[in-house]
């Protein structure tokens, strides 16, 4: 009732006063403030990236999942500092609920497998593409939604998971002609950084927090770091010692700083010796400073970057086994990683390998005479039947004007109805790439 008044502007208390549209008043045709069309042509594009996304996760043996754009705030709000809370593009819903625009999908995940409990039966690899939102002031102009591709393995507590996500990254790399002299990913464990702060003894809690001021390396000045760093009770030689850490670019070195016991570096070391069975190892390198800006992060994280330094970074993710018990569901690990369709399009865009994709139609087909619409009617059925795309010329228009429609969406025949051929249950097919023609019964066409 209360979703009828309010459609219908009938009063009540519940109803929503009727929205006036003055028909003098020009809309604004342009779409929300970061927010995108996707006309045809964009829409072409979207597709092919996205179907790309969903070969590889079949190729994989993931299953795809969704859920709500709309989701109850309280899934995203983590009181760790991180940038996608202070830009939840959240609001209070008719029934006074607090919700949100997801600005991610991991946290939905975790809920639906939550719901799902004993009948999930592990592992899960599941993947999902889904638009995600973040309010942003305007100042900088960047965008407020994206899309994104997810894919989480749920279940599996050795990095097997995650050499077997990152190689799903370098196939979909690999299927659209990226290649390892383009981009590469930087891999390290939140564990090292882990381990110093257990060293000198920070309380458990302010991890999420240090990860998140960490994150910002090489995105604010490095005093900013320290000073945030002090403010969240780190000593100056506990950060001295971090950020010294932090600047480690190879295991060796890490290992004679750290000794060999450390859980972290068994997990790193074990993951470059798959990435050597995998065949990917060119694609991957160890950097310390690599901790992703997601408070919930608890192992292994890893983000790919575009070699030439122009660009975000493409992609990212990681292992985040605490995240589902927050959520007060059992502890289960798990990990995955997301991959925003903006960047990807920007890389291919400087390497020049943006696909040519033109609309693609078998038939167009025209009537000349207007008495024989319905005859046109029952070609283009006929061919439907038999599988082939037909555009139906709904209008009586001349040929000139058929022509320039079939050029503009590259059809491949043209299959005119006339009333000579008609009396004889024929009609006149066109292939307009070699401008052969010949007639044909209708019950021949294929
Ligand atoms: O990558 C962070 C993010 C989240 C939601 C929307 C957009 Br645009 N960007």
């Amino acid at each position: 009732a209360e979703l009828d008044n309010a459609r219908t502007g009938r009063s009540g208390s519940l109803a929503a006063p009727p929205v006036q549209f003055d028909a003098t008043q020009k809309i604004d045709v342009n779409p929300p403030k970061g927010t995108r069309d996707f006309p045809p042509e964009e829409m072409r594009l979207r597709s092919w990236l996205f179907h790309n996304f969903r070969e590889v996760s079949h190729s994989f043996g993931f299953e795809e999942v969704d859920f709500p754009v709309l989701e109850s705030e309280a899934l995203f709000i983590r009181k760790a500092g991180e940038e996608i809370r202070d830009q939840l593009y959240c609001f209070e819903d008719r029934g006074n609920r607090r919700v949100a625009l997801r600005p991610e999908l991991t946290p939905s995940l975790a809920r639906l497998v939550i719901q799902k409990g004993k009948s999930a039966s592990l592992p899960l690899k599941w993947f999902a593409i889904g638009q995600c939102w973040r309010y942003e002031r305007m100042t900088r102009g960047r965008r407020r939604e994206h899309y994104q591709w997810n894919m989480d393995i749920i279940g599996v507590p050795g990095v097997t998971a995650e050499a077997e996500l990152i190689s799903s990254i370098i196939t979909f790399f690999k299927r659209i002609g990226i290649t390892a002299s383009d981009v590469g990913f930087k891999v390290s464990s939140r564990k090292v950084l882990q381990e110093v702060l257990r060293r000198y003894s920070v309380p458990e809690n302010l991890f999420g927090r240090v990860c998140v001021i960490i994150d910002k390396l090489e995105k604010i000045p490095i005093d900013d770091i320290k000073k945030e760093l002090m403010s969240a009770e780190l000593s100056e030689e506990a950060v001295e010692e971090l950020l010294q850490i932090l600047s480690m670019k190879s295991l060796t070195e890490l290992e004679e700083k750290l000794g060999d016991s450390v859980e972290a570096l068994e997990d790193l070391k074990k993951l470059f010796s798959l990435a050597e069975k995998y065949g990917y190892s060119e694609w991957i390198q160890f950097d310390a400073s690599i901790v992703r800006g997601l408070a919930y992060y608890t192992g292994i994280v890893f983000e790919g970057f575009d070699r030439e330094g122009k660009l975000r970074a493409i992609c990212g993710g990681g292992r985040y086994d605490r995240l589902l018990s927050t959520f007060g569901g059992d502890d289960i690990p798990a990990c995955g990683f997301g991959f925003g369709d903006a960047v990807i399009i920007e890389l291919l865009k400087e390497r020049g390998l943006l696909p040519e994709l033109s609309p693609q139609i078998e038939n167009i087909v025209c009537s000349l005479d207007q008495d024989l619409q319905g005859v046109a009617s029952l070609v283009a059925s006929r061919l439907r039947e038999k599988g082939q795309s037909v555009d139906l010329v709904l209008e009586n228009k001349p040929l000139k004007w058929v022509f320039k429609r079939a050029a503009r969406i590259n059809a491949q025949k043209l299959v005119i109805v006339g009333s000579a051929e008609w009396q004889k249950g024929m009609v006149r097919v066109k292939i307009l790439s070699s401008g052969e023609q010949y007639e044909i019964k209708v019950d021949e066409l294929e």
